[in-house]
């Protein structure tokens, strides 16, 4: 089965609304039909750059889509400081970042909570991108495969096979994030699997083949090519990288390099 890739622009906390304007406007500039012709590309600016962001896709019809990076599971209600999924669909959004590493180990978010995430996202009709990973210590330890199977599982419970075989899911492991230190596309490819291994086991091989599953942690210009072309990758969750509109055209132009 062939899988559309999917290059997802993660900015974390960094750009203001107007730094974040200039990014895709250059973005906009580097990329042409073809690109997106083979694979989605997304933004995901933090909460305060959306609404412009969302200006600037509909006024330009420009091909990118527009991604949040987290959101809280109810729909409404007394929650200060949290945005709903509701809301996220109003503004554009076609993809909602759930259970990122940075969200689980700093703001303590479990498996229950991203799965809670998931089913709200799902419900709002936008698509989840279901990050796992290990962290050094777990893979040193030789548990970064019960690490990844455990937090598909738990974070997919109650989660219907065909809403399965529509999202995303990113194998991040938290040793690559931020530190300039990729995976080898053998390790990163070996993680996807797994991934994929654990979704056939909950819904089988139909709905394996059809997820997309992203590959996360210090993907640049240089390595995304050889990143790409392994078996379980279909795309990339890029921190980092995303920030520097050259950088982050390159990795989605990949197919031209
Ligand atoms: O969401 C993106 C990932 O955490 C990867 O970040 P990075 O490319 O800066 O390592």
């Amino acid at each position: 089965m062939s899988r559309k890739p999917v290059i997802a622009g993660n900015w974390k906390m960094n750009l203001t609304h107007l730094e974040g304007i200039q990014l895709v406007q250059n973005l906009a500039y580097h990329l042409d039909s073809t690109d997106f012709d083979k694979a989605d590309v997304a933004v995901i600016p933090p909460f305060t750059s959306l609404r412009s962001i969302q200006t600037l896709i509909e006024g330009d019809r420009l091909d990118l889509t527009l991604g949040a990076q987290s959101c809280h599971h109810e729909t409404s209600g007394a929650y200060t400081g949290e945005i709903s999924p509701t809301m996220l669909s109003a503004l554009g959004c076609s993809w909602v970042i759930a259970g990122h590493s940075e969200r689980r180990t700093l703001f303590g978010e479990t498996d229950e909570v991203v799965n809670a995430k998931v089913k709200a996202i799902i419900a709002a009709e936008m698509t989840p991108i279901l990050c796992v990973g290990e962290t050094l210590e777990q893979r040193e330890a030789g548990e970064a495969e019960a690490v990844i199977r455990g937090q598909v599982t738990g974070s997919l419970a109650g989660v219907s096979a065909e809403q399965v075989a529509d999202l995303v899911i990113a194998y991040e492991p938290i040793w690559a994030i931020g530190t300039g230190r990729t995976a080898l596309p053998s390790d990163a490819d070996g993680g996807c699997a797994t991934v994929r291994a654990t979704v056939a086991e909950l819904h089988g091989t139909e709905t394996a083949e059809a997820v997309r599953i992203q590959y996360g942690g210090s993907v640049k210009p240089g390595n995304v090519a050889e990143l790409m072309s392994q078996p379980n990758i279909d795309g990339a969750l890029v921190g980092g990288a995303s920030l520097n509109a050259d950088d982050f055209a390159v990795i989605a132009r990949f197919h031209r390099l």
